[in-house]
């Protein structure tokens, strides 16, 4: 299969958002929409970085890919429309397996509404595909690193420490574990971006947003940098799966706190607003948790402290980064 002809095989019959003009097969994609705000991301994924053949299938390749973008969008309290895919392709890659991954990000851009509207395809020597998401949201609605204020609850969507507990599996465990920890498994191969709940929040004027994809000792630390606050986190309050307990302390925290890709939201909302997050958790089957408090301290703005057992120390970004 040449180039084109892959491409016309990976092409939507039909299109699910109204505002699409043009779609896959000219030079551009065209849309329109008149009255919100456009938010847009990129985020790549690059095989042994990301994945390797051992830790994924080809349909998760897909599907974990274009999670992590729609959780962008989700992070910006936004509804996602439209995605471009540019994909490096090494000849050792089969025709089946391409269409497998592609499988895999129609499987999840159906369940969230998503058309695929262009894209580039190239080869190369490793496997990279790169997302571009298009989404969008209420006029002065989308939700902001820098909106944490003094006086703030802090929030947490989800469990903490699954994807990496799921990767320590798929990486080191026997066949046994695979069965026993299947859900850990999935959530690192396979996590739920969360749109609805964030979405839903848009009646509030103000919450401050950002998802876990490197660790919570990163974002919290990313809210409290951009907000010029101090985030204070009580270790004992982060949700974790009750199985991660069968995990040693060291991998429950080290998971937890900056094993990264999970994709749940951290945000924080006025403790007026607190008991409406927890009426929209529920009505959107969303498992949301206090986890401390937002503070204004002149020396530790910009930080995140970890209270342990009345103590509170400074937590550092500690999760993944590219570059060191
Ligand atoms: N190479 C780059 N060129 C221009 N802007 C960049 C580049 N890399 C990152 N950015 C911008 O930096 C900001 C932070 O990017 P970052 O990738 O950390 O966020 P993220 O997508 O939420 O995290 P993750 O990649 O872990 O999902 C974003 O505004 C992003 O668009
Ligand atoms: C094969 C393999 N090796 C390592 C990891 C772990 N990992 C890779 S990127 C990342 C953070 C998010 O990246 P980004 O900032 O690009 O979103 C993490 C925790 C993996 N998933 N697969
Ligand atoms: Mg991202
Ligand atoms: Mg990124
Ligand atoms: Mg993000």
């Amino acid at each position: 299969m040449n180039e084109f002809e892959f491409i016309k095989s990976i092409q939507q019959r039909n299109y699910k958002r109204s505002g699409l003009r043009k779609g896959i097969g000219d030079d551009a994609a065209v849309f329109r929409q008149s009255y919100q705000d456009t938010v847009t991301a990129v985020d790549t994924f690059v095989e042994n970085i990301h994945f390797s053949r051992k830790t994924m299938e080809p349909f998760h390749i897909g599907y974990r890919v274009l999670a992590a973008n729609i959780s962008d969008m989700a992070a910006m309290g936004c509804d996602p429309a439209y995605y471009l895919i540019s994909i490096v392709i090494p000849k050792e890659w089969t025709e089946q397996e391409l269409h497998e991954i592609y499988q895999g990000m129609n499987d999840i851009a159906n369940q969230y509404k998503l058309d695929l509207i262009g894209g580039d395809t190239v080869s190369g020597s490793q496997l990279v595909i790169s997302v571009t998401i298009i989404g969008f949201v209420d006029q002065n609605k989308a939700r902001y690193r820098s909106d944490a204020v003094d006086g703030d609850v802090i929030f947490v969507t989800g469990t903490l420490g699954d994807a990496a507990a799921g990767f320590h599996l798929l990486s080191e465990g026997n066949n046994n574990d695979m069965d026993k920890y299947n859900y850990f498994i999935q959530r690192h191969r396979m996590p739920t971006p969360r749109i609805a709940f964030s979405n839903a929040l848009k009646e509030l004027n103000r919450v401050a947003l950002n998802d876990i994809s490197d660790g919570i000792a990163n974002e919290a630390n990313e809210i409290a940098e951009a907000s010029h606050v101090t985030m204070n986190i009580h270790y004992d309050r982060i949700p974790i799966h009750q199985s991660l307990k069968d995990f040693s302390a060291e991998q429950q925290r080290a998971w937890s706190l900056s094993g990264g890709e999970d994709f749940e939201l951290i945000g924080t909302v006025s403790e007026k607003d607190w008991p409406y997050v927890l009426e929209i958790a529920a009505s959107t089957n969303t498992k949301v948790t206090s986890i401390g408090y937002v503070t204004n301290h002149q020396n530790l703005n910009g930080h995140t402290i970890l209270i342990e057992n009345g103590i509170g120390k400074q937590l550092n970004k500690s999760g993944y980064t590219h570059l060191k």
